[in-house]
């Protein structure tokens, strides 16, 4: 009779590990002692102690062979907000993660950590401090926020002690920081094409924006802290710098620091959101006959003209997390890590 190898606690599966935060979080895990098994649809590096299985997560046959003597799962895989293709959402957040829970479930994983968003709870109105008991939003900014709702809930719902199932999900923010494909090089085109000269609102809002190291941080003490008995099994925990900063102060360091000019002119928020509206409405309308995807769609513009920070207290008392690399810190380190992306003039 074949015997089944008892898993080790130090194996684990990160499914989107050749993504942005995916691939800091497998490097991360690689320095403190684990092995891993990425499981990805495309494979981006190669890295000793981590076997590539490349597939798509919906097929549960392709993903099994990842999670074989594993104990441990990381689900970090989602398509781009910026795809703006919602059958894609709909079926790798919402269908993709019901065949990642049952896949765990007949691998016999014990712990399933989510990469959640804390946009889950934001509808593009202020949230100042905001805690992890704020009801999901009710009118989501985009189709993508309303497949990570449902991704979370899979998730968490499907938490069982008794069955030695436990998941918990981590919402960041703002991710930010070297190798980052969205937020540094959306700027930088935007900067590139001259449209990055207007600070949309007082430019007062507060926003939280997340050094990449730190939703590692948040993920692997989730991890290891996910236990039976821990409060944190079933709950959703904010991981952020815990450092909220001006969305234009920041957006400016980061244009300053790679020597392009930062944004000075102010244009009201209600004009900016009214036009954003009006150009997504304008490409849905023309799609058939050209095809144009706006800079600034009314989710950037939501994002960028309101408060939106949030609470890390719950992470403080359960998870011990507190930060590891501030944000002056992690700007120097980002704006560093991009030379191919500084202005020439
Ligand atoms: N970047 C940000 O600011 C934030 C990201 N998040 C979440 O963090 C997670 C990681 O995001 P990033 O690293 O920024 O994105 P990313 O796009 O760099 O990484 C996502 C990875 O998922 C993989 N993937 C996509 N569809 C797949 C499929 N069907 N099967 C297998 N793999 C698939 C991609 O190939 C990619 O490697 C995502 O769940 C995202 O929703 C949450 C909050 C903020
Ligand atoms: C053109 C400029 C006004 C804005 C450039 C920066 C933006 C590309 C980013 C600012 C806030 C970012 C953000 C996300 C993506 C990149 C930004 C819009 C997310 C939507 C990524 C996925 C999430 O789960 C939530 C993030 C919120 C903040």
């Amino acid at each position: 009779m074949a015997t089944r190898v008892r898993p080790s606690s130090k194996r684990c599966a990160v499914i989107g590990g050749s993504g942005f935060l995916g691939r800091h979080l497998v490097e991360k895990l690689l320095d403190r002692g684990y092995s891993v098994s990425v499981f990805d649809i495309r494979q981006s590096y190669e890295l000793p102690g981590v076997t590539f299985h490349q597939g798509d997560l919906c097929d549960k046959q392709a993903l099994l062979p990842a999670l074989k003597d594993v104990s441990l799962v990381f689900h970090c895989a989602s398509p781009s907000p910026a795809s703006d293709d919602r059958d894609l959402f709909e079926r790798v957040n919402i269908q993709g993660t019901q065949t990642v829970i049952q896949a765990c479930k007949e691998a016999g994983i014990q712990k399933l950590v989510l990469t959640s968003s804390a946009s889950v709870v934001f509808e593009g109105t202020d949230i100042k401090n905001g805690r992890e008991d704020l009801p999901y939003a009710k009118k989501p900014i985009d189709y993508y926020t309303k497949t990570k709702i449902e991704q979370e809930k899979l998730v968490l719902k499907a938490c069982d002690k008794q069955k030695g199932f436990l998941t918990v999900a981590i919402r960041p923010h703002g991710i930010f920081g070297p190798r980052d494909p969205q937020l540094v090089p959306i700027l930088v085109d935007t900067a590139r094409r001259g449209k990055m000269k207007f600070i949309i609102g007082d430019g007062t809002n507060l926003v939280d924006f997340t050094f990449v190291e730190n939703v590692v941080h948040g993920h692997i003490l989730a991890a290891e802290r996910l236990r039976p008995d821990s409060p944190i099994c079933g709950k959703p925990y904010h991981i952020t710098n815990d450092e909220p900063v001006r969305f234009w102060d920041f957006m400016s360091q980061v244009l300053v620091g790679l020597g392009y000019a930062p944004p000075r002119y102010h244009l009201p928020y209600a004009l900016v959101y009214g036009l954003a509206l009006l150009l997504w409405l304008l490409s849905i309308i023309l799609r058939p006959l050209k095809s144009f995807k706006p800079t600034f769609t009314p989710m950037r513009v939501a994002l960028a003209g309101t408060h939106h920070y949030y609470s890390c207290e719950r992470a403080k008392e359960d998870l011990g997390y507190t930060p590891v690399v501030s944000l002056k810190e992690g700007i120097a380190r980002t704006v560093q890590s991009y030379p191919h992306l500084r202005c020439e003039a």
